[in-house]
Formats: C-alpha cells, sequence, structure tokens
C-alpha cells in the first residue's frame, strides 16, 4: 500500500491532493467538505497504522476523490485531476488486488 501511496504522490496530476486543502485559501471548503481528506494524511495514517485493513485504506483514497468531485467543477483543473487520479488508483488498485 505505501509504494502504491509513493507512485500516486508522484503522478503529474496529484498536485491538489498532496497535502491537506488549505481552509484560508478555500474559507468555504470546511463548510462543504464534511470529511477532508489528502495523501499526506493518508501516508500518516498508514505509517501509524491506524489502518485495520487495506479496505480502510483504500476508504480513505476514495474519500480524497469523492470530495474533489464535491467542490471542484469536473472540467476544472482539480476536477479533471481528481478523474485522473481516480482511474490511476482503480487500476493500480486491481492490480494489487489480484
Ligand atoms: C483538492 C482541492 N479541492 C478543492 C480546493 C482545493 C484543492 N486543492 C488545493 C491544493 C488547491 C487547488 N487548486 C489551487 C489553485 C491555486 S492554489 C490551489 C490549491
Amino acid at each position: 500500500m505505501l509504494n502504491l501511496l509513493g507512485e500516486m504522490e508522484c503522478h503529474e496530476h496529484a498536485w491538489p491532493f498532496l497535502v491537506p486543502v488549505n481552509t484560508k485559501q478555500f474559507p468555504q471548503y470546511r463548510k462543504v467538505i464534511k470529511s477532508p481528506m489528502d495523501l499526506s494524511t493518508i501516508k500518516r495514517k498508514l505509517q501509524d497504522s491506524s489502518y485495520k485493513c487495506k479496505e480502510e485504506f483504500a476508504q480513505d483514497v476514495r474519500l480524497i476523490f469523492s470530495n474533489c468531485e464535491e467542490f471542484n467543477e469536473d472540467y476544472s483543473p482539480v476536477g479533471r485531476a481528481g478523474h485522473t487520479m481516480r482511474q490511476f488508483f482503480e487500476l493500480k488498485w486491481n492490480q494489487t488486488e489480484q
């Protein structure tokens, strides 16, 4: 899981998801998005062994992308990056599942 996370972090479209959304930059974000998630938080949870199973890990990754779809227009730079990263993750996830 950690190397899958690593592959996502160095993906060229991962930039909007690397760190928690800055709520000073996006004040309405906290009101709209009830459970913010980002790749650095997932990494910390992995290192703190906060995930009981790999499904919980996948749940947090998918939370990043559902938050992104909720807040961003599909065709905005961030919205498009979210779709690209979701496809990348699901492809890698299915490969590791085998
Ligand atoms: C994933 C996400 N969802 C909603 C809002 C923001 C973000 N990402 C931040 C990093 C972000 C996304 N885009 C920009 C554009 C200029 S600063 C900045 C920061």
